[in-house]
């Protein structure tokens, strides 16, 4: 004999209310063989008696018809009842027999696809009638009564349930699981709600909307935070663009909290760029940014930059690795390779190494929205990604020098690009479409400035410089003219212009204004 535990409730009676009805039929099979009385609503019912199975229309329990379109067909007293029935408590039960409600002992719901549908630009009309409201309604009925009722929301779930009518039922333990991812299905729904009609029902000028909801769904517990002594996980946001959250990891050791932030700065870096490019990060920071012909060339000048700190570092290219690529990574001690894909030559040369992480990330969408915890709250900004203001050449002011040729243009526009993955205060100096020497993440420009010149050692001299904001003295420009660049790129606009151009002037370099930063911090 089956042994039953006290916690355990058999299920006799179901109600199934599902808007995506994949696997509907043989689940309704499963629990009509297991001698489970089936209720259903609309389309739902019409598919389990077009299977052939019994059914009870949820119209004959109310006694009240679907109306309204379908935006009334559960809610009603005698589905309520029946699922908010505590049957511990002996007076439930009494009122039950009392207003003839059945109860049950199983919902089993998905609802409206109000994302999808938003997603898909449907208008708003359209919009609003996907938002389901009699599904969450019974979620949250059934949820709360987890006592008593067991609710199923996802459809990757059904195996689990056709486990538990095998087993006599779910256990407390399963129904309180079961709960608990009935309120997160719900708060996430209602997340998704809630921000459409802030941004489509309120008109506004104002980008940002008064309310901001974020449902997160675990996606791993990582070994550790930052540090050993800190817990850590990783969640993904689904209403986001797939990134590196979603990455599918093909081989290699457990992805940590610092290989998931280097991995992303990487992947940001490397995507930048529309020709093959690669981008090698240490502690947030590039030691080494290139394009070339191919991801191979371009991970060789990449790494040719600084290849005492890219040691241990994490490499993001932007096309599929090649066999090339992977013979050149194996040479390095490397920490994670994200790429768009793996030739298969190229994992089987990377698989020797146990330990090096290989990351197959989603196709590139740069997040529109950028998020920053800070004690007490959050702040928002638009991704400095996307089409930002100065990008183009041609919108550069020549503040001095002879206009750069079409080949020099190049080189500054491969600086100014490359220089917004660099910590602020940032000075990038690069040659043939490489970087040679990064300074990052000092408090004043001067020191960038040195600590450029000082990794990129002989190669400064011929080398063009971007720098992520205005010089706002001549100061930081000096060390680079002194170590003999030959043009700079970067934003103006310093009470003191006047001094740095003077400076450029004298030194007899060509000098660009973009009108726009990029400090990123
Ligand atoms: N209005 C109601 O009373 C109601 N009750 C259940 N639903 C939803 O109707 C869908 C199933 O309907 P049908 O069985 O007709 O395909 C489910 O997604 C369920 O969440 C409802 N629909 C929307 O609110």
């Amino acid at each position: 004999m089956k042994e039953v535990t006290v916690s355990q409730r058999p299920i006799r009676r179901a109600l199934i209310s599902v808007y995506d009805k994949t696997g509907l039929v043989e689940l309704a099979q499963a629990l009509h063989r297991a001698g489970i009385e089936l209720v259903s609503t609309g389309s739902t019912a019409a598919m389990i008696i077009d299977a052939g199975l019994p059914v009870t229309a949820v119209d004959q329990v109310t006694g009240f018809p679907e109306c309204l379109d379908g935006r009334v067909k559960t809610l009603h007293p005698k589905v309520h009842a029946g699922l908010l029935a505590d049957l511990r408590k002996d007076t439930h039960l009494a009122q039950l027999d009392e207003l003839d409600v059945a109860p049950f002992d199983l919902l089993v719901v998905n609802l409206y696809p109000f994302q999808a549908t938003v997603a898909s630009g449907a208008g708003p009309d359209e919009c609003i009638e996907q938002i389901d409201i009699g599904g969450p309604a019974m979620v949250r009925s059934a949820a709360k009564n987890h006592d008593s009722v067991a609710v199923v929301t996802d459809i990757a779930a059904y195996p689990l349930l056709l486990a538990a009518v095998q087993a006599g039922g779910f256990t407390l333990e399963q129904r309180r699981a079961l709960a608990a991812r009935a309120f997160a299905v719900i708060a996430e729904y209602d997340v998704a709600v809630a921000q459409w009609c802030a941004r489509e029902l309120v008109p506004s000028e104002q980008v940002w909307p008064d309310f901001a909801g974020l449902a997160l769904s675990r996606a791993a517990v990582l070994r550790y935070g930052e540090n050993p002594h800190q817990q850590a996980a990783l969640y993904a946001d689904q209403s986001a663009p797939a990134g590196l959250a979603q990455a599918q990891q093909l081989h290699g050791k457990e992805m940590s909290y610092n290989n998931y932030v280097d991995a992303d700065a990487a992947w940001r870096a490397a995507n930048d760029f529309a020709q093959p490019a690669a981008a090698i990060i240490k502690h947030a920071n590039p030691c080494g940014i290139a394009v070339g012909a191919d991801v191979a060339q371009a991970h060789r000048s990449a790494h040719a930059c600084d290849p005492v700190s890219a040691f241990g570092g994490v490499i993001a290219v932007n096309r599929p690795v090649t066999v090339a690529l992977a013979r050149q990574i194996s040479e390095i001690f490397t920490e994670v390779v994200v790429a768009p894909g793996f030739e298969a030559g190229a994992v089987e040369i990377l698989s020797a190494k146990p330990s090096l992480r290989l990351l197959v990330a989603p196709q590139w969408q740069p997040a529109p929205v950028e998020l920053r915890q800070i004690t007490g709250g959050v702040l928002a900004q638009i991704a400095d990604r996307v089409e930002a203001p100065g990008d183009d050449p041609s919108t550069w002011v020549l503040a001095c020098g002879d206009a750069a040729s079409p080949a020099l243009l190049g080189e500054l526009a491969f600086a100014w690009r490359a220089v917004r993955a660099v910590k602020s205060n940032a000075i990038l100096l690069a040659a043939d479409r490489a970087t040679v020497g990064i300074g990052m993440g000092q408090v004043n420009r001067v020191d960038s400035a040195r600590l450029a010149v000082s990794r990129a050692g002989d190669r400064a001299n011929g080398s063009v410089a971007a720098s992520d904001a205005f010089f706002p003295f001549a100061d930081g420009l000096q060390v680079l003219l002194d170590a003999g660049v030959r043009a700079v790129v970067q934003p103006g606009g310093s009470v003191r212009d006047e001094e740095v151009i003077a400076a450029a002037k004298s030194a007899g370099i060509t000098m660009y204004l973009t009108g726009a930063r990029h400090f990123f911090h």
